[in-house]
């Protein structure tokens, strides 16, 4: 879960009148020291360099420090803006006997830790800082930074300017939005939750953003149960290759039949070569003639000949769940009538674009790309999944809005997308509600990436080899 700054703002008011002066900050500071002595692996005579910012950050900065030299380490602190600093930390620093440096006398650290700015930054960095920033990424010595690395939008993950670039995150009270998607979630390196207690008051919170555990999926992952037969784990039909892409038909169909369905259907021009491959599916050449399912996926390696748009016209005029992708997608963008019927259908559909999709449909991603995807939604009144390095899921009117948390960048790769297409089109058809079945799709798709990536470079078909196993553990 991920709060915004307005919500970690008021949980944080309300926590500090009920505990004394100063608690928070120390308990941060100490989460700082802590982490920071794990990575530099001793105490005595390591250095760390502290960049210290006008604000809490700072402060947070200085503290953390002071118990560093508790610790046996020897550490100098840069105050990036001299004449604004946490007063009280700074006397603390000092009495422990930490240094304060100019930033051009910096030239060896073992961990730099980085309390120029948290979550009271507004905007790009200024200017001041910038050549801070600059010279920290000339050190070799690993970045701490602390709440978020300076630079990088807490709320939406933008970065405009200089910024940070971080081992390790540690981030007090709450996680911000901005550590799990965009150019921050790069940034954040790994992102590590100190708790201080701000807990019960953002229970009532609706989290700005939420991100699927391996613990959550393993009571949403459909299983058959004594008394199921193929009908009642749900039928998932999948209208997607043609004469030119027959791959992306197989591809799509190979992870329909393992997201829990009791039977696949597909309809299209690629029959043959799908009834080869999977001998188990019931093939057709038109969504007229497939049969009754309980959700579709349309669209991978689809063509956007007149066969391709009759299918789209009659999966959407249908009264199940509707994924649609790539040409899909591309048929949306280019044929008003079929957007139009999109927007009135009353079972729910879900959108998985990338980038270029998305501003083909919706113009211009933007900086923020969680807002972009729930306007996005909100716009046509389906699930958006907005592929990337993050991929955010938003439902429609204000529904939860999932992070990804899963996956490398060797996802990135011819038919990766097919696969995940095919993949939450038999979550739906299981039973899965919308925004969730994408969320969980595209967390066993990342998860699925990330062991064929132990073995090498990925393809797709490797991704459906590894599927089995990543659900058989999940559950
Ligand atoms: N939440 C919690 O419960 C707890 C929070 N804690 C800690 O407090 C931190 C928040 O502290 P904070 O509010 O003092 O703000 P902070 O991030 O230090 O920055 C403010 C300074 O930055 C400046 N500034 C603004 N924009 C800028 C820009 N673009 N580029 C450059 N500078 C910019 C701004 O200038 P001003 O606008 O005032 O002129 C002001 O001087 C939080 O992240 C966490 O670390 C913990 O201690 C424990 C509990
Ligand atoms: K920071």
């Amino acid at each position: 879960m991920a709060y915004s700054v307005e919500q970690i703002r008021a949980a944080e008011r309300s926590v500090l009148a009920q505990v004394p002066d100063g608690a928070l900050m120390a308990k941060a500071a100490r989460a700082v020291a802590t982490r920071a002595l794990d990575l530099l692996g001793f105490g005595y005579g390591a250095r760390a360099v502290l960049l210290v910012g006008a604000g809490d950050n700072g402060g947070d900065a200085l503290y953390a420090g002071a118990d560093l030299r508790r610790r046996g380490v020897s550490v100098e602190a840069v105050l990036a803006v001299p004449d604004r600093v946490h007063p009280a930390a700074l006397a603390a620093f000092r009495a422990c006997g930490g240094r304060v440096v100019e930033l051009a006398d910096v030239s060896r650290a073992d961990v730099i830790i980085d309390g120029l700015v948290g979550i009271g930054a507004s905007g790009p960095l200024r200017d001041n800082l910038v050549p801070v920033v600059r010279r920290a990424a000339e050190l070799p010595a690993p970045v701490l930074a602390i709440d978020v690395p300076s630079g990088v939008d807490p709320d939406t993950g933008a970065v405009a300017g200089e910024a940070v670039h971080a081992a390790v995150t540690v981030c007090p009270g709450g996680l911000k939005p901005g550590l799990l998607v965009g150019e921050g979630r790069v940034r954040a390196g790994r992102v590590e939750l100190v708790d201080i207690g701000l807990g019960p008051a953002l229970a009532d919170a609706q989290p700005a953003l939420r991100r699927l555990t391996d613990r959550d999926l393993a009571t949403m992952l459909p299983r058959p149960e004594p008394g199921d037969d193929k009908y009642t784990r749900g039928v998932v039909g999948v209208v997607a290759g043609s004469a030119e892409y027959p791959g992306a038909a197989q591809l799509a169909v190979g992870s329909a039949r393992l997201g829990g369905v009791g039977a696949v259907r597909y309809a299209g021009y690629a029959y043959v070569e799908v009834s080869r491959a999977h001998p188990d599916v019931l093939v057709s050449d038109t969504v007229a003639l497939a049969g009754r399912v309980q959700a579709w996926t349309i669209g991978p390696g689809l063509g956007r000949d007149d066969h391709a748009r009759a299918s789209l016209r009659a999966v959407l005029d249908s009264d199940v769940p509707v994924l649609i992708d790539a040409d899909g997608l591309n048929l949306l963008a280019e044929d008003g009538a079929l957007a139009q019927l999109l927007r009135e259908r009353s079972a729910p559909s879900v959108l998985t674009p990338h980038d270029r999709e998305f501003e083909r449909l919706f113009g211009p991603i933007g900086t923020d790309r969680v807002a972009a995807a729930r306007r996005a939604a909100d716009r046509v009144g389906a699930v958006v999944l907005l592929k990337g390095f993050a991929t955010v899921i938003a439902a429609p009117s204000s529904g939860p809005v999932f992070v990804n948390g899963t996956g490398t960048p060797e996802l990135a790769t011819a038919g990766s997308g097919d696969v995940l297409s095919g993949l939450i089109g038999s979550l739906l058809a299981a039973g899965l509600e919308p925004a969730l079945a994408a969320a969980v799709g595209a967390h066993l798709h990342g998860r699925a990436g990330e062991r064929a990536a132990q073995t090498g470079p990925v393809t797709a078909p490797d991704l459906l080899g590894e599927l089995p196993g990543v659900i058989a553990e999940l559950r």
